[in-house]
């Protein structure tokens, strides 16, 4: 099935306390994400992790966000959180997808980090490596973490993507700008972090919903224009 043809998917990232990750659940939304860099503030250590995941699991996706870690350290954490996806958010070759992919037969997100048209070089070369491969903006050069700045990208860039391949699209996206990403970008998916709260590691709980409305109603409205 092309990617047009799938409902959109949406996922909030960095939930880190149950009544937050419930208001996500309860909003219906497809995939939840579990930050596991530490120097995030919206780390969550594994063993709280492991209960947020089970509040989660069955009602949506659990994708568990890395960055940079090697293979043993995946193998505890899936063991640990038994998350449905891993978010690959650093500078993981696509050698090292396959091989995390292989080893911990997950599914894998890999984030490629875009500020203009030729950083889109890169997706060709996950393309049929990864499972999803997520267009998020590059973090500012002296950033303490490599995603959930709050940046956007020109959307307009992406007209020329290859779209036999569904990505997802991050980076500043809010409860206001949503519907034109989705309008711009056709995604298959949209994953948003810092705006849906109230200051860095803070979700809100009625920015959350307002997100969910927005993108939902946005991707209704493309598919009745037969635009994704
Ligand atoms: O959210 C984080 O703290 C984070 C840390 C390390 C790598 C990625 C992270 N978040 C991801 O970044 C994008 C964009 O976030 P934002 O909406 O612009 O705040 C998103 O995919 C998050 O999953």
């Amino acid at each position: 099935m092309s990617a047009s043809a799938q409902p959109l998917a949406i996922k909030i990232c960095g939930l880190s306390t149950p009544e937050t990750l419930e208001a996500a659940l309860a909003t219906g939304v497809e995939m939840i994400g579990l930050v596991f860099h530490p120097k995030s503030p919206r780390f969550v250590p594994p063993e709280e992790a492991a209960a947020l995941a089970a509040m989660a699991r069955g009602r949506a996706e659990i994708v568990a966000l890395v960055v940079d870690r090697d293979i043993a350290e995946l193998t505890d954490l899936v063991e640990a959180v038994r998350p449905d996806w891993l978010q690959l958010h650093g500078r993981e070759t696509p050698e090292a997808v396959r091989a995390i992919r292989a080893a911990t037969g997950l599914r894998v997100i890999k984030a490629l980090g875009i500020a203009d048209r030729h950083d889109l070089a890169a997706f060709a070369a996950y393309q049929g490596i990864a499972d999803r491969i997520l267009l998020d903006a590059k973090p500012p050069k002296d950033a303490a973490y490599p995603g959930g700045h709050g940046r956007t990208f020109d959307w307009s860039i992406l007209a020329a993507l290859d779209r036999t391949s569904p990505f997802m699209l991050s980076g500043g996206l809010d409860p206001v700008n949503v519907a034109q990403a989705i309008a711009m970008a056709r995604p298959w998916g949209v994953d948003v972090s810092s705006g849906v709260e109230r200051a860095p590691g803070v979700k809100d709980v009625d920015r959350i919903t307002e997100f969910v409305v927005a993108a939902r109603a946005a991707a209704a409205a493309a598919a009745e224009a037969g635009r994704t």
